[in-house]
């Protein structure tokens, strides 16, 4: 017995004491840590709070506690600090410099995007994803035929029959009716009908959907609400894809309903693959997938998986990111009366036949329309999230040399609000992209040198440019034109609130409270 007691006690003890020394060795690789980041590391002389250069539980704080406010807590950080560059977490920097924008997103640098941001789509092999400067060069080479501008204008007479569709159903069934119309939805459904069609050749039809509901857009909109989660806490992605769908929607429905969508797209990839789906064959324009598959890229390029990966990313930027900016569009034209005035004028003149749409190269040379279509991406800003580069050498900025590895950025957000280039920043107002009435030169930066356009950047710039940018242009166009030419559109109980920015998840997100642009059709 006494034995036992003294084995017990001897096994207690050296519990107790393996306990206590990984505690202290947890102490002190932490207190190693915290003296590496504040005083050893190689960006430890930069600027910003010590607290963020301590740790990221700072950037969690601000991105998962308060809900996305960390890229407008950085933009106070700029000011605290006085300066263009500030240390924003233990391993990066953002810039604050208009000037050096397009370094940053450069054309010509071999810049890598960062790893700890490959999960977030659950899409690791899309070139969006791609962390190497190489292996996204090839990727993207790939695609950057089937979304060149004319490829675009072939694919225009498809996105006038959306908005023909559109319009008809507005005005047939809400005209005059008093009923209120989502057009947040409607412009979602809108959007996800010409991209799911561009990719796959399919169309899905969302814009009959009753009440212009559709499941799919809805989950798009939904993972907006989860982006700082997958951002800051990518490992939560791999272990959830390991998991039954079941158990992932009762565990979290909105990524659940993520996944659903991902297996959708995998069927649509399986179904051209594997001849089920041949319209592509017959199909107006070419389909992205299709051509993927028919390119030059290598066997492993070719793989179920990127397919899977490059649908599923196209599909998924070229949702959220047109239906915002058309919602800023409608909002601030709607408000208005000499925006909305000015607008119509333009329109009519242009299109006096209802019966004769202009094409679309036509509507693009009309100043009045591309200044609110420029104003309502200054506003909408398209990936307002940070959006990190490391290099393989030194950058020197000012005087500060930016380590190999360290990644740096900026956000769309402090460009488009730089006081000193867009006067009254917060305020929607096309003239600022009109042209000089007498001299006729386009609208310049404050050095009255650089083009204005210099400065607005909702689609990024670089090697790393939205792909998507002419459909996008093309749909904004197409849409709004009809939209305000062909309906009597008037806001219903929505205010500035519901288009103006309040936090952050990768795109804009407005007050939670919003319940989105809602119109009476007259
Ligand atoms: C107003 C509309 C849009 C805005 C503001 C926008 C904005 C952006 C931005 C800022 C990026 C860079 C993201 C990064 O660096 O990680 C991007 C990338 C991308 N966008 Fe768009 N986008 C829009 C519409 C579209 C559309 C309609 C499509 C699809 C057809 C699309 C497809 C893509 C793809 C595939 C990428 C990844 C490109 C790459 O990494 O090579 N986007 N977009």
């Amino acid at each position: 017995m006494q034995e036992l007691n003294g084995a017990l006690l001897s096994s207690n003890f050296s519990l107790f004491t393996s306990l206590l020394v990984s505690f202290l060795v947890l102490i002190a690789w932490l207190i190693i840590l915290a003296v590496y980041r504040l005083y050893l590391s190689p960006i430890a002389h930069f600027p910003g709070p010590k607290l963020a250069g301590l740790t990221q539980w700072y950037e969690i704080y601000y991105d998962i506690y308060l809900n996305g406010q960390f890229t407008l807590h950085v933009k106070i950080l700029h000011e605290q600090y006085a300066g263009p560059i500030v240390r924003i977490n233990p391993w990066e920097l953002s810039i604050n410099d208009p000037e050096f924008y397009e370094t940053i997103y450069s054309s010509t640098s071999r810049f890598d995007k960062v790893p700890e941001h490959e999960w977030w789509g659950n899409a690791t092999t899309a070139a969006q994803s791609t962390v190497s400067h190489d292996l996204h060069r090839l990727r993207r080479a790939a695609q950057n035929p089937f979304f060149s501008k004319r490829q675009i204008s072939l694919y225009a007479p498809e996105i006038q029959a959306r908005a023909d569709k559109l319009c008809n159903r507005l005005n047939s069934e809400y005209g005059g009716s008093g009923n209120v119309l989502q057009m947040t939805s409607a412009f979602g459904c809108f959007s996800a009908d010409i991209v799911t069609e561009y990719a796959f050749a399919k169309d899905y039809k969302y814009l009959d959907s009753p009440n212009f509901q559709a499941r799919f857009v809805k989950t798009m909109q939904e993972l907006g609400k989860n982006m700082h989660v997958l951002m800051l806490f990518p490992w939560l992605l791999t272990i959830l894809v390991t998991l039954p769908q079941w158990l992932v929607m009762k565990l979290n429905h909105r990524i659940g309903e993520i996944f659903a969508f991902q297996a959708d797209i995998k069927q649509q990839v399986e179904d051209i693959l594997e001849g089920r789906n041949e319209k592509h064959k017959d199909a107006s324009h070419p389909t992205i997938l299709k051509e993927l598959i028919d390119s030059n890229l290598p066997p492993q390029e070719k793989s179920m998986q990127r397919l899977q990966h490059e649908g599923q990313v196209i599909v998924g930027a070229g949702l959220e990111t047109v239906k915002w900016t058309m919602c800023v569009a409608l909002f601030h034209v709607l408000d208005k009366l000499e925006i909305e005035q000015r607008l119509d004028a333009e329109l009519l003149q242009a299109w006096p036949d209802l019966d004769n749409p202009p094409k679309l190269a036509e509507l693009e040379r009309l100043p009045y329309l591309t200044a609110v279509i420029q104003e309502s991406l200054r506003l909408s800003y398209g990936a307002v999230f940070r959006l990190p580069r490391t290099s393989h050498t030194p950058i020197q900025y000012s005087s500060y040399t930016i380590p190999p590895g360290t990644p740096f950025s900026t956000s769309v957000y402090y460009l488009h609000h730089n006081e000193t280039i867009f006067p009254s920043s917060h305020t929607f107002d096309p003239t600022r992209w009109l042209a000089d009435p007498v001299a006729g030169r386009p609208p310049l930066g404050p050095d009255g040198e650089k083009l204005l356009t210099r400065y607005l950047n909702p689609f990024s710039r670089g090697t790393r440019q939205c792909l998507g940018m002419h459909l996008a242009y093309a749909e904004m166009y197409i849409c709004l034109a009809n939209l305000f030419r062909r309906c009597e559109v008037e806001l219903y109980e929505t205010m500035e609130r519901d288009v103006k920015m309040h936090s952050e998840q990768f795109l804009a997100l407005p007050h939670p409270d919003s319940k989105g642009i809602r119109v009476l059709i007259r």
